[in-house]
């Protein structure tokens, strides 16, 4: 048991935490980074892929933070918070919508609110009240008086930044979805809360329409410029786990003697292309789709200058696998918006070509429990051991929950998320397990990377 209170061991840990995020800049000749600068600081970057320690340190400054938050705040101020909550979301949309960051550009002493207004054509009156509640939460800064300008996060939200997508389409998205949620959960037929489709959620709630979200005759195949925005606001999500999957694990080993990697259900492939430029020693991708994509991926791929390499081909993942041979098999964030019977049948068709000479790769999070544990290495101590050239996750230090707490806020998001949409989720290991023996195969090893996808290794049972 430990000897020190939770707010003094959670207070040391921070500091330790702390220390080595800074010793971790410093050994990359990085800056400190500001919130009071309109410039991104270079961790900013959507490709940057902190070293294993500053991962690590970064993981645990954020549980130690969000844990010493609760423990500190005011319960009653933590509820009041929580209820206005929405209006910071709609806030940010607001910023996005009038193209704020844009207007506001790299001004290091920022605009006077009328200024603002003026760009904008909003009440500049109004619009300050909106920006203070804002810079509580880090977006946006106040240099002086009644003069506004971006910082590292409001950045994100310039008109031409991938953020911009999801602070616009996906945040009006969610915020409307979120009205339905309750009551998909709560329903008052019984029937409806058993419900495991996508014709019983949320979105149908919230929208007041029959159609599904995803799939064929949904919202977004009904919909293509619904289906592009949904794209592009994806691209701000998405990528940001491609830098640690490419480097946390042995793609050219895996690769080795192989025809190449196919990967099923692929979007644009973008994954394909980080992996391409990583490794030019992989001298094929097929990326798999359904054929109505076709000309999106090819496009990408080019934009890339990866045609000789990436190559799409129609698959629809519901129907027999069409290679069969030496290949590296891929599912990124496909079986996570399928309940555990579809996913099976989606497995079953990769096990009927699996063989000795093949493997399956399921990327995907792997949701971990709150659970908190009074005891547990420091870490300092867990830092000292880890590896620089390969990651591997340190364990949670004591009185930080297994998931890491406010560092797994994201993963658990999108897990409620895919269920008020399209009533499907992210699996814990057990999930996982269960739908993989369903399609006949068994799990050999589960690898972590620096970001939210786990890479689990898939074999024939
Ligand atoms: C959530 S996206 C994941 C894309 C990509 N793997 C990634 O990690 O970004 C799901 C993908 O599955 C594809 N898809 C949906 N139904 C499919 C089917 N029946 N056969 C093949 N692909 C399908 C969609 O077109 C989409 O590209």
């Amino acid at each position: 048991m430990s000897t020190l209170s939770e707010l003094t061991s959670l207070q040391k840990t921070l500091n330790n935490a702390i220390d080595a995020f800074k010793a971790e800049l410093a050994a990359q000749n990085l800056p400190e980074p500001s919130l009071n600068t309109s410039k991104p600081h270079p961790i900013d970057d959507i490709t940057y892929l902190p070293t294993p320690a500053m991962y690590e340190a970064r993981r645990v400054a954020l549980a130690s933070l969000g844990l010493l938050k609760s423990l500190i705040q005011s319960p009653y101020d933590a509820l009041a918070a929580n209820t206005w909550m929405t209006l910071e979301v709609a806030g940010v949309r607001l910023a996005a919508d009038i193209k704020l960051a844009s207007v506001l550009g790299d001004s290091e002493d920022g605009l006077s609110i009328q200024e603002i207004a003026d760009q904008t054509c909003v009440d500049g009156i109004k619009l300050e009240r909106v920006l203070r509640l804002l810079i509580t939460q880090g977006w946006f800064r106040e240099p002086k008086q009644g003069y506004f300008a971006n910082n590292r996060l409001s950045n994100l939200i310039k008109k031409d930044q991938p953020g911009f997508h999801l602070a616009t389409y996906m945040n009006e998205l969610f915020n409307k979805v979120t009205v339905g949620f309750p009551e998909m959960i709560n329903h008052p037929n019984p029937e409806f809360r058993k419900k495991n489709d996508p014709f019983h959620t949320a979105f149908q709630l919230s929208y007041k329409t029959d159609v599904a979200f995803f799939g064929a005759g949904g919202w977004l195949t009904q919909d293509p410029q619904e289906a592009v925005k949904f794209g592009l606001s994806m691209g701000a999500v998405g990528p940001t786990s491609d830098p640690g999957v490419a480097a946390d694990f042995p793609w050219a080993e895996i690769v080795a003697e192989k025809d190449a990697i196919v990967d099923v259900g692929r979007g644009q492939g973008t994954l394909c292309c980080s992996l391409a430029v990583k490794y030019p020693q992989i001298k094929k991708f097929i990326v798999q789709d359904l054929p109505e994509t076709k000309e999106a991926a090819e496009s990408f791929i080019a934009s890339k200058g990866l045609s000789d390499r990436v190559i799409f081909e129609a698959q629809d993942f519901f129907t027999p696998q069409q290679r069969k041979g030496k290949y590296v098999f891929v599912m990124q964030r496909v079986l996570h918006d399928w309940s555990t019977e579809e996913g099976a049948k989606m497995l079953k068709h990769i096990r009927d070509v699996l063989n000795e000479d093949s493997v399956l790769l399921i990327i995907d999070t792997v949701i971990q429990p709150g659970v908190v544990s009074a005891q547990g290495p420091s870490l300092t101590e867990s830092l000292a051991k880890l590896s620089q050239n390969a990651y591997s996750p340190v364990p949670p230090p004591e009185f930080i929950p297994v998931d890491f707490g406010e560092a797994s806020r994201i993963q658990h998001q999108i897990n409620v998320a895919l269920t008020a949409l399209c009533n499907s989720f992210e699996r814990t290991l057990p999930q996982l397990t269960e739908m993989v023996e369903l399609g006949g195969l068994k799990i050999k090893k589960v690898n972590a990377t620096r970001g939210w996808a786990s890479i689990t290794e898939v074999v024939p049972a």
